[in-house]
């Protein structure tokens, strides 16, 4: 929590320690404690998070204090049970060593402790640029310790921790604790991307704008309920996609149907805002395409010569494609989704190109990162599967009546699916895909802060027709983390945060929301007290304003030094 916002925190863990063997020798004891009734404000207060106030794990009926206390630690504990149990096979996988697996068994251990009593953040130990920038960071917050600071900020820094006892091993160094998880959850959802598979091929040849908007809302919505699958709510237990209707089983109903789902999850979907994305999309994407065509350029006069170098980015107004961005979540099936999702934006011509933004380093469980993204690409192309479903059984014919021929069984097979994953894998190596991983999106901050921590990937996110934010931790960045209250508008609720359109499709896992009508939050919580906790709601959020793309007063990156922002030639 940043010195400004501390507005909860009531003392530090070693305060209250009673327990501690020298807090008879401590003033307060000898003077106040055993003769005078002290009473010691008491850092955690039995409460719900209150409106307007950032989520923390001081408050003890919050579900940040539940997930500090009891998901982290069991998060943890399997990566130590991982270590223990596949030793043999991660030593073998990353030629590491006997030695290094015991200290990041120890790392850990010990990171599990300090979390789970409280302790104030440790410094990170590795010198690089970007680990002095969560130093300094860290050394910013006033309340430092586990429970006293943001929920968000704890967790991030959680993972960031695991990262470095691998970054501080010699031959752990790539080593994905999460690994084998995401590649099973992959695996376990094969037929629900069987049957996307197969329904986006035939979604792909360019169709009129009626078709094309339906299409595009469908695919929003199966991206939408693809973010039930993480792993990091679930605490690394499986998670796979399950028939939610209410509708008697029959063969057919048994059969993993994303598109199903979405008309059984209907009324589970609070805010729908699926039709204004599509409409926006299209028409920033067309607008930026005239833009990009634009009065043709003036040719160099005779005798001139034409400029040498590309112009400097940092005086770009106008993007030099139509892009669409997505902030990706998990990996697996949610990834697949996402990646549907940019194939038909491609194939319909409405983008040029897909940024696809993951995470540099193993992040919240089942998060993407590059390592994960070329698996799943890869996957897909070799995909294998194929189930026969029987047909549901006919009505028994009327008396005297022929009895009808009995419908073929359906077959579900990956055929799709591979032709899928080599147009990706070749979207990659041209260019159409672009796979993104800045430092960022693995940073403490929440969006609003952004612009000033990390002004050149908002610079960058500027260029984008539209920016797609997957996820319930994404939402929770955009929201700055903070308990809403629930009716407050999207676009107020991202205090600022507005490089290109956001839009937002999240299933909802923690207890944060905004956007909701008048009455809809009260009514959701009569029903069921945990209903923010499960995934088995979600939101499609958007928000149209956004800031002009100026020319940039920073130096690019791309030409550093040599740049002067605005004078660049
Ligand atoms: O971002 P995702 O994958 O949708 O969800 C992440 C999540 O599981 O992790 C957090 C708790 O650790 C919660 O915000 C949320 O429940």
């Amino acid at each position: 929590m940043s010195k400004s916002s501390n507005r909860m925190s009531q003392g530090s863990a070693t305060e209250i320690d009673r327990d501690d063997e020298n807090y008879c020798t401590t003033p307060e004891f000898i003077y106040g404690g055993p003769f005078i009734k002290v009473e010691k404000p008491c850092p955690f207060l039995n409460t719900a998070t209150p409106i307007n106030l950032q989520l923390q794990g001081s408050f003890k009926k919050s579900f940040a204090y539940y997930s500090l206390k009891e998901r982290m630690p069991v998060i943890l504990t399997k990566v130590i049970d991982y270590l223990s149990r596949e030793g043999n096979k991660i030593k073998s996988g990353n030629g590491a060593s006997d030695e290094d697996i015991r200290n990041y068994i120890q790392y850990v251990t010990k990171l599990k402790n300090d979390l789970v009593t409280n302790k104030k953040y440790d410094l990170l130990t590795v010198d690089t640029p970007e680990a002095q920038r969560w130093n300094k960071w860290i050394e910013s917050c006033e309340t430092q310790n586990y429970f006293m600071n943001t929920w968000v900020f704890t967790e991030c820094y959680v993972y960031r921790r695991l990262r470095e006892g691998c970054e501080s091993t010699k031959t752990l160094a790539n080593f994905d604790p999460f690994d084998e998880q995401k590649d099973q959850s992959f695996n376990n959802s094969m037929e629900p991307m069987c049957v996307v598979a197969e329904k986006l091929i035939s979604m792909l040849p360019e169709s009129d704008k009626d078709k094309r908007k339906a299409d595009f809302i469908t695919l929003l919505k199966v991206c939408l309920w693809s973010n039930k699958c993480d792993l990091s709510l679930s605490m690394g237990e499986q998670v796979t996609l399950k028939n939610e209707g209410t509708v008697k089983k029959t063969p057919s109903r048994d059969i993993l149907d994303p598109f199903q789902m979405i008309l059984d999850l209907k009324d589970k979907v609070l805010v729908d805002d699926s039709a204004k994305i599509a409409d926006l999309v299209v028409s920033r994407g067309e607008n930026i395409a005239k833009a990009i065509e634009g009065p043709p350029e003036a040719e160099p006069a005779e005798g001139e010569a034409p400029p040498e170098v590309p112009p400097c980015p940092a005086k770009f107004t106008i993007p030099q494609d139509v892009m669409f961005d997505i902030v990706c979540d998990n990996s697996g099936y949610e990834l697949f989704t996402d990646l549907c999702l940019a194939h038909f934006l491609i194939a319909q011509k409405i983008v040029q190109k897909v940024r696809f933004h993951v995470k540099k380093i193993p992040w919240f469980v089942s998060d993407v990162t590059p390592r994960d993204f070329k698996f799943v690409i890869s996957s897909c192309a070799r995909g294998n599967y194929k189930r026969e479903i029987p047909p549901d059984p006919k009505p028994e014919p009327a008396e005297g009546e022929a009895p009808t021929e009995p419908d073929p069984p359906r077959v579900i097979s990956a055929d799709s699916l591979r032709q899928l994953g080599e147009q990706w894998d070749k979207f990659v190596q041209d260019g159409t895909f672009v796979v993104l991983s800045d430092d960022f999106w693995t940073s403490p901050h929440v969006y609003k802060d952004m612009k000033r921590y990390d002004p050149d990937l908002y610079r960058k996110l500027q260029f984008a027709a539209a920016i797609l934010f997957k996820g319930d931790l994404n939402y929770r960045k955009l929201l700055g983390e903070k308990n809403w209250n629930p009716t407050t508008g999207f676009e107020p609720a991202l205090q600022g945060f507005l490089p290109a359109p956001v839009a937002a499709l999240r299933t909802v896992k923690a207890d944060l929301i905004c956007g909701l009508p008048k009455g809809k939050w009260e009514q959701l919580n009569a029903l069921d007290a945990k209903w923010m906790e499960k995934g088995d709601y979600g939101v499609i959020q958007v928000c149209a304003k956004c800031e002009p793309l100026k020319v940039s007063d920073r130096p690019c990156p791309q030409y550093g030094d040599t740049c002067r922002g605005t004078v660049c030639n």
